[in-house]
């Protein structure tokens, strides 16, 4: 089976080329403020340039309204829209309408009540990404480097389309991908020395062990 890993939260050319050289299929772009990874749209547009033809770029947004998402769209033509806020379905729907292009929709898992939270949104976006909920006092929704029981998607619909955040690094990915068998992983300060700050070596790191922990499982 294959697996789509995505890199998210770049922000240098450095940091681009070390997730297109370890395999990555897709690579994240943070659009918020507060977050020490938020990249401007034209700095984004420019890294977008560069993995166009390697690795699909993701616009990642926050209860962002047209405005915003019309001129992150126009800056760096994303291949997929990350909806990482307490958008509704109809939002989604209206957002893939109004853009034509694929959304995937961030859900805060906890407990398995929280995975049938995306009834409503199936059928509308095209995949889920699954992270932990953020810990008391961070401002962040997304990115605080915590993980989830990652047990509780064994459960999923095997139809379900989704990625696996949260947290991930290299010393736990090989347990990850053990327990859910996601078709998708998504990391950002796992791969980080600093908050926002991508690290090659630990990038190059991370697609180590997942190709350990793929080739392990294979055998
Ligand atoms: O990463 C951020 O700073 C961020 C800020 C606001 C919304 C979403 C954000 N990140 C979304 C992602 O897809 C992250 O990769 C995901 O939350 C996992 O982060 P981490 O636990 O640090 O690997």
């Amino acid at each position: 089976m294959s697996l789509d890993i995505k890199i998210c939260g770049l922000k240098t050319p450095d940091a681009l080329d070390a997730a297109l050289a370890g395999g990555a299929s897709h690579v994240g772009f943070i659009f918020f403020a507060r977050s020490p990874r938020n990249v401007e749209p034209q700095t984004a547009g420019a890294l977008r340039a560069a993995a166009r033809g390697h690795a699909q770029a993701v616009a990642v947004t926050v209860d962002a309204d047209d405005s915003i998402l019309d001129g992150i769209v126009a800056a760096m033509s994303p291949d997929m829209l990350q909806l990482h806020g307490k958008e509704p379905p109809e939002r989604v729907a209206h957002v893939k309408a109004r853009y034509g292009l694929p959304v995937m929709k961030a859900f805060a898992i906890s407990e398995a009540a929280d995975l049938d939270k995306i009834e409503p949104f199936r059928g509308v976006a095209d995949r889920f990404l699954f992270d932990a909920k953020p810990p008391k006092g961070s401002d962040l929704p997304g990115g605080n480097g915590v993980s989830f029981n990652w047990r509780l998607l064994a459960a999923l619909d095997p139809g379900i389309d989704y990625m696996l955040s949260g947290g991930l690094n290299a010393a736990n990915i090989g347990d990850a991908l053990r327990l859910a068998t996601p078709p998708g992983i998504d990391i950002s300060s796992g791969v980080e020395s600093a908050p926002g700050v991508k690290d090659a070596a630990l990038i190059a790191d991370f697609f180590q062990a997942v190709r350990t922990a793929r080739n392990a499982s294979a055998a």
